[in-house]
């Protein structure tokens, strides 16, 4: 029997597979699963999956990718499921070809008949028995895979081209996984995995497939809970929001320390200040970009739990204040290349200072807090790293190159031009980071040329531009991109608001977000009050409507729009 667990990135698939399996084999079962611990049991289809997720791949075409993740599978199914299912009782996939049609189809536009001919050859008629679909809002699935990662010591996981089409292709894909689910009711069951544990998945997951093992109908899928009534104001969304953060309070303390990150009111330092000893990283991280008096209290108190982690919330800190230094100053010995890192684009004489005590022991970190710097100084400091290196044909090699790149980001001078040329063939992604804010030909040239390939590194680039070639990006790419909503953060005028009215129904969360100050407007707040009447689903819709309603503590900002 052919067990399949599909979902988007970071569903729980890996997690709930191999749990599963390690309960099927507890209760005697003969099981094999073709993907144990993450790692696809054919050599050859992992080096396809290594192939495909390799971002020097950039310029791959739809179709080839489908070929391409259908090949992978293929090899899997033909090298190792086919041969299990004759041998094992119950074999489990992490994966299978369903994921190479909906990247295709709803990922990448094809249309059905251009990828089900493929999809067929490849499956031979061989048809799962179940296929679970790990079902999870992309903001959650998403939220859980950071958290992971945050937490997680630094493993040296290569940079990916997965990720290079935005945030909202989850959310296409998700759309896709649940219409082909809905397709074939008999074969697919929707797993909701939002506000569950993973303990009473593995339990219910595990007892239905003993079920079928042993002859039995298969369960009653759970039903699709209610529409929740939506809120109707921004001050009911951030009660709503609150609410949802108290559930994972205990269930999930991390979803819940996430969620709060960047957001401010007394409401808000309530329940940080209550998950603050278990989630100290947690805490610490979400207090990027806050300046007020109960986050440097809450720095102070978490810098021994979390040093990393505080030290890197400065680096959104555009104002260099007097409590940031005295904390850097701290932690100079104890925790330079934080120190250093947190020094991010920063030009005054203190951080040059810094700068020139750590480079020596920490070239790395100094090096890349040079962003944005294109003066003299910051030139002696790169060449100086970079001829210790090598000098310029080291930036051939790819950790060098990516190192480079983070350095001149947001930096339009003929040298650091010479440096994105040479990095451009090992590492085109951090060369397309690196176009932050530019306004050059070359930057526009490069942009225009890539955009269809790597559209969030190229709209998020274009964060704060507003010139005609800017917006026509934005009004190309908007409708598969989110990212194109982000870079106009704050923005007035008639053209940020008719690109805001058109995509809001695609990106509601983005949209609001793009608002900035503006969302306190009453043109603001009719949309937002719009958006949440038509999308009452959408945490991350929930969560940027809390962002911006009046909170205790502070006075509601007001604009005009
Ligand atoms: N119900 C849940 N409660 C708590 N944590 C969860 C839950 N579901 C998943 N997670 C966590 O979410 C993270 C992502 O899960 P996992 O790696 O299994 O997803 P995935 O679908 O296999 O992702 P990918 O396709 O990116 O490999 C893991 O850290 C996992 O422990
Ligand atoms: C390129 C790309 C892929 N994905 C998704 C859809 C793919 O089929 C899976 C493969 O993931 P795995 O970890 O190798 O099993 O990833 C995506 O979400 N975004 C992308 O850009």
């Amino acid at each position: 029997m052919l067990i399949v667990f599909e979902g988007i990135d970071g569903s729980g698939k890996t997690t709930l597979s191999n749990r599963v399996a390690r309960e099927l084999r507890q209760a005697g079962l003969r099981v094999r699963h073709v993907r144990e611990d993450g790692k696809l049991a054919s050599p050859v289809s992992e080096g396809l999956r290594l192939f495909t997720k390799n971002p020097l791949h950039l310029a791959l075409t739809p179709m080839a990718e489908l070929l391409l993740y259908s090949a992978r599978e293929t090899q899997l199914l033909e090298e190792v499921t086919r041969p299990a299912l004759a041998e094992y009782e119950v074999v489990i996939a992490d994966r299978f070809l369903y994921t190479a049609e909906v990247l295709a189809r709803w990922g990448r536009g094809l249309p059905e008949h251009a990828v089900r001919p493929v999809v067929d050859a490849c499956t031979r008629g061989l048809r799962p028995e179940r296929v679970f679909l790990i079902d999870v809002d992309p903001a959650i699935a998403r939220a859980r895979r950071r958290i992971s990662k945050l937490l997680a010591p630094d493993t040296g996981v290569p940079s990916s081209r997965k990720g290079l089409a935005g945030a909202g292709m989850q959310t296409r894909l998700r759309a896709g996984y649940r219409a082909l689910a809905a397709e074939s009711p008999e074969q697919w069951t929707l797993i909701e995995n939002t506000d569950v544990t993973l303990e009473a998945l593995v339990t219910q997951l595990t007892q239905e497939v003993l079920r079928m093992v042993r002859g039995g109908e298969p369960g009653t899928p759970s039903s699709t809970p209610r529409a929740p009534t939506p809120p109707r104001s921004a001050d009911e969304a951030r009660a709503r929001f609150l609410e949802r953060v108290d559930r994972w309070m205990e269930e999930e303390p991390g979803l819940a320390a996430w969620f709060l990150s960047g957001l401010e009111g007394a409401d808000i330092d309530e329940r940080r200040e209550r998950l603050a000893t278990r989630c100290p990283e947690l805490i610490a991280h979400g207090l990027s970009g806050l300046t007020d008096a109960s986050a440097w209290d809450l720095r102070a108190r978490l810098e021994q739990a979390a040093p990393v982690q505080v030290l890197g919330s400065l680096k959104a800190l555009a104002a260099e204040s007097p409590q940031a230094w005295a904390l850097r100053e701290r932690w100079e010995q104890r925790a330079p290349e934080a120190v250093a890192a947190s020094l991010d684009g920063l030009g005054s004489e203190q951080a040059w200072a810094m700068r020139e005590r750590l480079h020596g022991r920490f070239p790395e970190p100094v090096v890349t807090s040079l962003t944005r710097l294109g003066d003299a100084r910051a030139w002696v400091l790169r060449e100086r790293w970079l001829s210790q290196r090598g000098g310029q044909a080291a930036l051939d090699q790819e950790k060098v190159a990516r190192i480079a790149c983070r350095s001149i980001r947001g930096v339009d001078d003929a040298p650091a031009w010479d440096w994105r040329e040479r990095a451009w063939e090992v590492a085109p992604d951090a060369v397309l980071r690196t176009l932050e804010g530019l306004d050059s030909e070359r930057a526009w040239a490069l942009r225009e040329q890539h955009a269809g390939r790597a559209s969030r590194l190229v709209l998020e680039s274009l964060r704060g531009l507003n010139n005609p070639r800017a917006w026509a990006l934005r009004e190309s790419f908007g409708v598969s991109c989110e990212e194109a909503l982000e870079s106009f953060e704050g923005m007035d005028g008639a053209t940020a608001w008719r690109l805001r009215q058109a995509l809001a129904d695609t990106w509601p969360a983005a949209t609001v977000k793009s608002m900035g100050p503006l969302a306190s407007s009453a043109r603001g707040q009719e949309l937002i009050s719009r958006l949440l009447t038509d999308h009452p689903r959408d945490f991350a819709l929930l969560r940027q409507a809390a962002r911006v309603a009046a909170h205790p503590g502070q006075e509601r900002r007001h604009a005009t729009a």
